[in-house]
Formats: C-alpha cells, sequence, structure tokens
C-alpha cells in the first residue's frame, strides 16, 4: 500500500488480488466533491461470487485444524498492519464516503483494537465440562467453526464492521468472503491488503465486490456458504433471512434503529445537548445507533431547546479531510436524496422545522445537507417512525417520565436508547422498561464498545448478539461430547 490516489481495487480470491471475470468496473465517488473518482472496485458476478467461496471451502479444514492460539496470531499480525496503515486506510475511509478523517482515524484504530481483542479469544475456553448421570463417563462441551461465512457489510462503519465479523468468525476457525458496501469496496480493499501482508494462508480471507443486488444473492444463497453475517438495511436484511432459512443456513442481521434520548426534567442539559449533537449529527447521522428521536420532558424543554439551537449554529460542515470539518456530506446521492426527502415529509406531514432542512449555502459541490431539527413531532409522524440515516433531530415533547418511556418504546425498532436523569428511580425504570439492546444512562445512544455485546431488539436484529464474547454464540456450534473409556 502507498497512497489513496485512484486505485483500482481487484478480488481478493485464493489469496491472489484478482479482477472479475465479467471484466467490469464500478466507480467508488467522493461524496464531498462531485463527479470526483476516488478509484475503481471490480463489479463482479456469480461465477467471480463461485470461486471466492470455492476458496474458502478449500481452505477451511487446514484453518480449522490450527490452534485457537495459532489462528490468533495472525490476527495480532493484521491489527500491527492496519496500524501502520491507519492514515492511508482512514483517508480512503474519508474520501469514499466522507465522514471525517479523525472519525475515520478512531474508526480504523477501533478496527485495530477489535482484532487484538478476538486474536486474545484463540486463547480462552470455548466448553464446559457437565457432570454426566454414568459415573464412568465424561461429558463436555467444544465449539466447532460453522465452515464459510459471508460477511455483508454496509458503508458507514467501512472498517469496524467488517472487522468485527470477520475476527471472531476467523478465530474460532471459520474461513471468510467479504462482500463490502460497493461506496467503501477501496477502504475495504486496503483492510484486506492488510490480511494478505500477514500471511493468512490462501483462501481463509477472500473479498468479491459488486452490486449487492447481484453479488449478494450469488454469496447468501450459495450452498456453500454456512453461515452469513449482515448489517444494513431491514429489506435486504429480511431478504437474506428468508432465503437463509430455506436453505438451513445461520445467519445473523443488525438492522436499523430510531433511537431516542429522554431528557428528564432533572437532566443536566449542557450534557444532554452534548449528547443529543454527538449521538445525532457525528458521522452525518448515519448510524444505526444515531439519536434520531429527542423526548423532552415540558418543564425544561424551552430551555434544552434553546441550548440545542445555540450549539448546532456552531457546527462547522465540509470536507471530511478539512480539520475544521465537524460533519461531512452524506455518504453518496442515494443517501442524500433519501434524506432529503424525509425532510419534505416531515414539513408535509406538519412537523416544524426549527433548523436546517436544506443544502448548506457554498457547499454545492457534494451531497450536504444541513443538521436539521424538527418540532411538533408526534410519534405517527414517518419521521419519528422510519429510520432516516441522516443529520435530522425530531423533537417530542412529553409531560413525564412515563410517556416518555411509551414514547421511546413507540417504534418498531429497538437498537439502542439513553437518558438524561440524576434520578436513580427514572435510571431503573428506563432500563427495565426501554426494549432496546444497548441502553446508556447520561451517555448518548451512539457508541459501542467492543468488548460488550451488541444488537437489537424488535425489529433491528435477528435477536442474535455481535462483539465481545458473545460473538462465538453465532460463529460456532456447541458440539455435546459423551466419553466412556
Ligand atoms: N444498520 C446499519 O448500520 C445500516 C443501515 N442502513 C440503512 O439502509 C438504508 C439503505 O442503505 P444501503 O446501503 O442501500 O443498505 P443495504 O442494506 O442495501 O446494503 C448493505 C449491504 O448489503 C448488500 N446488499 C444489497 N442488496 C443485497 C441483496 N439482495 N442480498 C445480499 N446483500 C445485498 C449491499 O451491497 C451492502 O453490502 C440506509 O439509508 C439506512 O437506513 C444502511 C447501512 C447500514
Ligand atoms: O455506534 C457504533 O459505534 C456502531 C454503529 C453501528 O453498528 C452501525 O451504525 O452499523
Amino acid at each position: 500500500m502507498s497512497d489513496t490516489t485512484a486505485f483500482t481495487a481487484l478480488n481478493y480470491i485464493g489469496g491472489q488480488w484478482q479482477p472479475a471475470l465479467t471484466g467490469k468496473l464500478d466507480a467508488s465517488l467522493n461524496p464531498a466533491n462531485k463527479g470526483e473518482v476516488v478509484g475503481y472496485l471490480q463489479s463482479s458476478d456469480q461465477a467471480d461470487v463461485d470461486l471466492a467461496v470455492q476458496a474458502a471451502k478449500n481452505a477451511r479444514i487446514v484453518w480449522r485444524k490450527l490452534a485457537g492460539s495459532a489462528r490468533g496470531d495472525f490476527l495480532y499480525k493484521a491489527a500491527n498492519i492496519v496500524e501502520q496503515h491507519i492514515n492511508e486506510i482512514a483517508e480512503t475511509m474519508t474520501r469514499e464516503m466522507g465522514k471525517t478523517f479523525a472519525e475515520a482515524k478512531g474508526e480504523t484504530a477501533r478496527g485495530v483494537a477489535i482484532l487484538r481483542y478476538y486474536a486474545g479469544e484463540g486463547m480462552r475456553k470455548v466448553g464446559d465440562v457437565i457432570p454426566s448421570t454414568d459415573s464412568e463417563a465424561m461429558m463436555f462441551t467444544t465449539r466447532v467453526p460453522l465452515g464459510v461465512v459471508a460477511v455483508v457489510t454496509p458503508w458507514n462503519f467501512p472498517v469496524a464492521i467488517p472487522i468485527w465479523k470477520m475476527a471472531p468468525a476467523l478465530v474460532y476457525g471459520n474461513t471468510v468472503v467479504l462482500k463490502p458496501a460497493s461506496e467503501t469496496a477501496l477502504t475495504a480493499a486496503k483492510v484486506i491488503q492488510c490480511f494478505h501482508e500477514a500471511g493468512f494462508p490462501s483462501g481463509v480471507v477472500n473479498m468479491v465486490t459488486g452490486k449487492g443486488s447481484i453479488i449478494g444473492p450469488a454469496l447468501t444463497e450459495h450452498p456453500e456458504v454456512n453461515g452469513i453475517t449482515f448489517t444494513g438495511s431491514n429489506t435486504v436484511g429480511k431478504g437474506i433471512a428468508v432465503g437463509a432459512i430455506a436453505r438451513g443456513a445461520k445467519y445473523q442481521l443488525e438492522m436499523g434503529g430510531k433511537n431516542p434520548v429522554i431528557v428528564a426534567a432533572d437532566a443536566d442539559l449542557d450534557l444532554a445537548v452534548e449528547a443529543t449533537i454527538s449521538g445525532g449529527l457525528r458521522s452525518t447521522g448515519q448510524k444505526c445507533t444515531a439519536t434520531s428521536r429527542v423526548i423532552v420532558q415540558n418543564e425544561i424543554y424551552e430551555p434544552f431547546v434553546t441550548k440545542l439551537l445555540e450549539r448546532v449554529k456552531q457546527l462547522q460542515m465540509g470536507d471530511g479531510m478539512s480539520p475544521q470539518t465537524w460533519m461531512g456530506p452524506c455518504a453518496s446521492e442515494n443517501q442524500y436524496n433519501n434524506v432529503l426527502s424525509y425532510i419534505r415529509q416531515g414539513v408535509e406531514e406538519g412537523a416544524i422545522l426549527l433548523y436546517g432542512g436544506g443544502k448548506p449555502k457554498g457547499l454545492d459541490n457534494g451531497y450536504y445537507v444541513e443538521p436539521t431539527i424538527f418540532a411538533q413531532v408526534t410519534s405517527k409522524m414517518t419521521i419519528a417512525q422510519e429510520e432516516i440515516f441522516g443529520p435530522v433531530l425530531a423533537l417530542i415533547k412529553v409531560e413525564s417520565l412515563e410517556e416518555a418511556i411509551e414514547a421511546a418504546n413507540d417504534v418498531e425498532f429497538g437498537l439502542s436508547a439513553s437518558i438524561f436523569t440524576q434520578n436513580i428511580g427514572h435510571m431503573l425504570s428506563f432500563i427495565s422498561e426501554m426494549d432496546a439492546g444497548l441502553v446508556r444512562i447520561n451517555a448518548e445512544s451512539a457508541g459501542v464498545e467492543l468488548q460488550a455485546p451488541f444488537g437489537g431488539m424488535k425489529q433491528s436484529s435477528s435477536h442474535s448478539r455481535e462483539q465481545g464474547q458473545a460473538a462465538i454464540e453465532f460463529y460456532t456450534s456447541i458440539k455435546t461430547v459423551f466419553v466412556k473409556a
């Protein structure tokens, strides 16, 4: 790896970088600078996917026979190499999907930490001894890998998500085929190059790029793929689940969120404002854990909104590569059009546009949307129900904490939620009554720690958990062993 000037990423199959059999390429574009091609990716089809799955299948026996610690050593090596290339990977990410360079660098560092965490997992226990009713026998559990795992990832965390799926898959003995989002395929290729340099045996790690509608199903419905891990939209996720059930493959889905922050009457308002801004608008609101509904108790509604408006006016928008920029553009033209269409719908349905809602002046060259705040939002409105995935906050005024929790739960999603309060009783009610996989007290709704389980309730996930030691549940099967001499 050398620099981030336009380059062509190849597919990575069986330890070799190779062009797609189709001979076709797609362009990866810079959302901060319309028309700038960051580079090209392979526009693959079924035949390329077949090659990658076959390579992963061929590699799986040798890989699973290695000691967990030996597999972990490859992850340690990959971690060190990613760390050496942190600036280059982060810059590619910023140029492909727009998040600020500081955030991109933070995310890449998180990828390094995840690799190291799972490298250590190779040395940890994988089973239990269970007393048998036969006094002469020994009974215990062990775990075995699934085999070939398809890793289908989105563009919003182009380093952290592929790594938090691939690292546990690999350390527990699976081989992988990564299909990254096309928007960020070049960033993914930079990460895979680090795995290549770490010397993984050929076929253990593979990557194929191309249109989700073509190679997505080719991969997830492939008969030789034993497990599928996916992060992205609910529509695609549910389609994957249907296909996986039909052929008996294991699957894991992380999908949308419509995450609330409750600002209780006794909240520290400065803290709550900072967390709303950071949780809702960092990464241009393009996180599944982003705050999108701000549920505020009547008593402090006016002072909270005044402080929020003061703070939002200070946010500097621009190209994520500029050190002054706090918020970059939407990741793509599609995403930009989606966000603007939700803003129009908010206005049409009667919400009051308090701030933003349009394109910022002087930034016509990228897919920028102003940070946007709606007031007088009710739970029935589309902007209070659907995942916008943009810099849009919906303010909902409530009379009591009970009403706040009821409003917070009044959506089909249940990924993350936070509350700002000093009252221990309120905290405990929130912890027990909030239907979300991640509940955070006096902290923003986004922010996932790699060593803890992560996943959602309701429509936000397949009810499975990723990250931390919870990952072992998806990437392995339990085998119960009964031994009698
Ligand atoms: N939960 C999350 O973190 C994310 C949520 N989203 C939500 O989804 C919306 C649309 O974003 P997209 O990038 O279009 O998400 P998407 O769900 O279409 O894409 C996610 C991944 O799935 C792949 N894919 C697409 N169609 C597929 C298929 N039929 N079979 C298998 N894989 C397929 C894509 O190529 C990409 O790698 C966003 O506005 C946001 O609301 C998007 C990205 C991440
Ligand atoms: O908040 C985070 O750090 C993780 C968010 C995430 O998993 C996502 O947006 O897909």
